[in-house]
C-alpha cells in the first residue's frame, strides 16, 4: 500500500471526522499529513487533537501543497460554492467527493476532465468497519485509482459500482444504513423497557444483542434467513413477535418505504450540489 503524500479533508464534521480517525489509525499516514478545512473551531480542535493540520479557510493551506487525494466531506448544499477554489489541486489531486446525490458532473463543470472519485462511506469507517460504494470518472487513471483504493479500503469493505446512479441507491442502504440500525436498537431499549426491563439493562441486552446477532452473520455459514429460523421455535416467543413484525405494515415495506424515500432524497440532492 503506497501511503506516501498528502491529503485535504474539506468538511470535518461527522463524516469527516470518522474518515480522519480511520485513515490515522489504519491507513498508516501520518496524521499531520492530512489538512483539514474546516470553519467550526470546535471542530478544528477535534481534528488537530487527532493530529491533524487544520484551517478555518481555504486561504490558509500551505501554498506548496500538492495533495495526493482531496476529500469533499461537506454538506450537499455547499459544494456549489466552495469547489473553484480548490481547482489548483486537480493538478496533483484525485477529487473523492462523499456528499449524498452530488453527481460527478458537479465536479467536472467547474474542476474539468480531472480525477473524480464519487463514494458513500457510511459511519463506522471510524472504527475500520465502513461500507464504501464508489465510482471513479473516466479521468482516474490506474495509478490514481490504486491510491483511492487504498485509502477507501483502509477503513472499510470497497464495492465499486458499475454506474454512478447506483450511489443513490447505496446511500439509501449502507450510507443512511448504520442510523436505521441505531434507531432499531432505541427501539428494542425502549420494547425492553415495556417488559419490564431497568433502563440500563434494556440497553445493554439491546445493543449486545444487535452487536452479537450482526457478528454471527457475518461469521456464519447460514444465510439470515436460516440463522433467523434457527431462532424460532415452533409457537414459541420470537414466532409470538416474527407474526407481529411480519404482518402488514411489515418491517420489510417498512423499510422498503424507507429506502425509497432516502434514495429519492438522494436524487432531489442533486440539484442542489
Ligand atoms: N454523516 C454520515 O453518516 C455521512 C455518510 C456518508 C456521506 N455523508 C456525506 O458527508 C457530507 C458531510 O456530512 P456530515 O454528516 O459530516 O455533515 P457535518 O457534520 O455538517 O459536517 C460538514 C462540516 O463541513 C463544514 N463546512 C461548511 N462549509 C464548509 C466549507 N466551505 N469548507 C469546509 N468546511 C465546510 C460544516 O460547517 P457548518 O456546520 O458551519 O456548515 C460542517 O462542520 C455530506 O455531503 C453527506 O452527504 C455523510
Ligand atoms: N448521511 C447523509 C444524509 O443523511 C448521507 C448518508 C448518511 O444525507
Amino acid at each position: 500500500m503506497d501511503q506516501s503524500g498528502e491529503i485535504v479533508l474539506v468538511g470535518c464534521g461527522n463524516m469527516g471526522f470518522a474518515l480522519l480517525e480511520g485513515w490515522v489509525a489504519r491507513f498508516g499516514i501520518a496524521a499531520d499529513r492530512i489538512h483539514v478545512v474546516e470553519p467550526v473551531e470546535a471542530l478544528r480542535r477535534r481534528a488537530v487533537a487527532a493530529g491533524a493540520a487544520a484551517y478555518a479557510d481555504a486561504s490558509e493551506l500551505p501554498q506548496a501543497l500538492q495533495p495526493r487525494a482531496f476529500i469533499v466531506a461537506v454538506k450537499p448544499q455547499v459544494i456549489g460554492s466552495m469547489l473553484a477554489t480548490y481547482r489548483r489541486f486537480s493538478a496533483t489531486a484525485a477529487f473523492v467527493s462523499i456528499a449524498a446525490g452530488v453527481p460527478i458532473a458537479t465536479f467536472e463543470a467547474t474542476l474539468g476532465a480531472v480525477p473524480i472519485v464519487r463514494d458513500m462511506p457510511n459511519m463506522p469507517a471510524s472504527i475500520g468497519m465502513g461500507v464504501i460504494a464508489a465510482f471513479a470518472n473516466a479521468h482516474t487513471g490506474n495509478v490514481q485509482m490504486a491510491y483511492v483504493s487504498d485509502l477507501l479500503a483502509a477503513v472499510g469493505n470497497v464495492h465499486w459500482l458499475p454506474e454512478e446512479e447506483l450511489i443513490n441507491a447505496a446511500t439509501a442502504i449502507s450510507g443512511s444504513g448504520p442510523a436505521y440500525l441505531f434507531h432499531f436498537i432505541e427501539c428494542l431499549t425502549e420494547a425492553g423497557i415495556a417488559v419490564g426491563l431497568p433502563v440500563e439493562t434494556a440497553h445493554a441486552l439491546a445493543k449486545q444483542t444487535v452487536d452479537g446477532a450482526s457478528t454471527l452473520a457475518s461469521a456464519s455459514v447460514f444465510s439470515p434467513t436460516e440463522l433467523r429460523q434457527q431462532v424460532t421455535s415452533p409457537n414459541g416467543t420470537t414466532a409470538a413477535a416474527l407474526e407481529v413484525l411480519m404482518a402488514e405494515p411489515s418491517l420489510a415495506a417498512l423499510l422498503r418505504e424507507a429506502a425509497a424515500a432516502a434514495h429519492q432524497r438522494a436524487l432531489e440532492l442533486a440539484v442542489v450540489g
